[in-house]
């Protein structure tokens, strides 16, 4: 396969932790290639991205925090499949990251959560508009999908439901992406859970966790030494039904990546969640 041939990828955010593994993943891949590698860290500014993510030999691909220009380099070359952006930034910047991506006509795959209803709107609209594919994966583990699979189906016989989410203490965003997902996909059975036995009174505020759709409430905890881990728990009177995820290395999001690379160039519109693309 020529050059030509290969899906032209820009990873953004890649000095992060996710962003390392995307470029290990994505320079090992036989049908992409690495073009761009945009990281707003001034400590990595011109590193090798290979290098960075600990790959053996350099992939002379620098680190850049000029992420307009590289859209506009990428797009320029008309030649073979169009770009794509994966981006694992931070929920402050991946709107405009989106939006810009979008504009040049470089298909984004974005893993970064924290996005609000609003925003995958707007940006939904403007896909389209542009007959542009864009994935916004909130997880890209099949444990995940599985798991909420699984919580939809236990959730017609289950009236009470609390989620569970633990993640490392450097996640910017609470509740997770994922868990906000979760409760979406409960809450389109257009049921409401937990109705009330007594009158609450939160003693201290925050202690019942924050309300999602339809009555479920999600509990987050960050901790040194968690990765990412999410419960689903339903009761009934004399039963608990307990869902539970655990990653312990994020190389476990690289296939759902890779796939969504791979997807993203047939689409035209917005496209939300890895179970879409299965
Ligand atoms: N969908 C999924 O399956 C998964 C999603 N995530 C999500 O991905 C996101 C990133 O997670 P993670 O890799 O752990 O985070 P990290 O903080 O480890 O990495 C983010 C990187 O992006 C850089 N960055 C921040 N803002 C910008 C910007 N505007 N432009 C370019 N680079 C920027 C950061 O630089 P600096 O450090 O200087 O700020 C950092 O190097 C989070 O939202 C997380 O929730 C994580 C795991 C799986
Ligand atoms: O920040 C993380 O680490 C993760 N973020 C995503 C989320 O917010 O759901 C996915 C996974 O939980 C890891």
């Amino acid at each position: 396969m020529t050059n030509q041939a290969l899906i032209p990828v820009i990873v953004n955010g890649a000095a992060g932790k996710m962003g390392r593994e995307v470029v290990k993943a994505v320079a090992q891949a036989p049908d992409l290639n690495l073009v761009g590698a945009i990281d707003s860290s001034p400590e990595h500014q011109d590193k090798d991205a290979g290098e960075l993510a600990g790959l053996s030999e350099p992939l002379e691909v620098p680190i850049t925090n000029q992420l307009e220009p590289m859209l506009g380099y990428v797009a320029g070359d008309r030649q073979g499949p169009p770009g794509v952006i994966v981006d694992f930034t931070h929920p402050d910047s991946v709107y405009d990251n989106i939006r810009s991506a979008i504009a040049y006509g470089i298909r984004p795959v974005v893993g970064t959560t924290g996005l609000s209803p609003e925003q995958i709107q707007d940006l939904a609209d403007f896909a389209d508009k542009a007959s542009t594919g864009c994935l916004i994966i909130p997880n890209f583990s099949i444990g995940m999908v599985l798991l909420q699979q699984a919580a939809v189906a236990a959730s017609q016989y289950f009236d009470h439901v609390e989620i569970i989410e633990l993640h490392h203490n450097q996640k910017a965003d609470a509740p997770s992406g994922t868990a906000i997902q979760t409760a979406q996909l409960l809450g389109e059975l257009g049921k409401t859970f937990n109705p009330a036995l007594v009158e609450e009174t939160e003693k201290l505020p925050g202690a019942r966790g924050s309300q999602a759709e339809e009555g479920i409430r999600i509990h987050s905890v960050r901790l040194p030494g968690l990765v990412a881990h999410q419960e689903v728990i339903f009761g009934a009177p004399g039963q608990i039904y307990t869902l539970r995820h655990d990653t312990s290395d994020r190389a476990c999001y690289m296939p759902g990546v890779l796939l969504a690379i791979r997807k993203v160039l047939a689409l035209k519109s917005l496209v939300y969640g890895l179970e879409k693309i299965l």
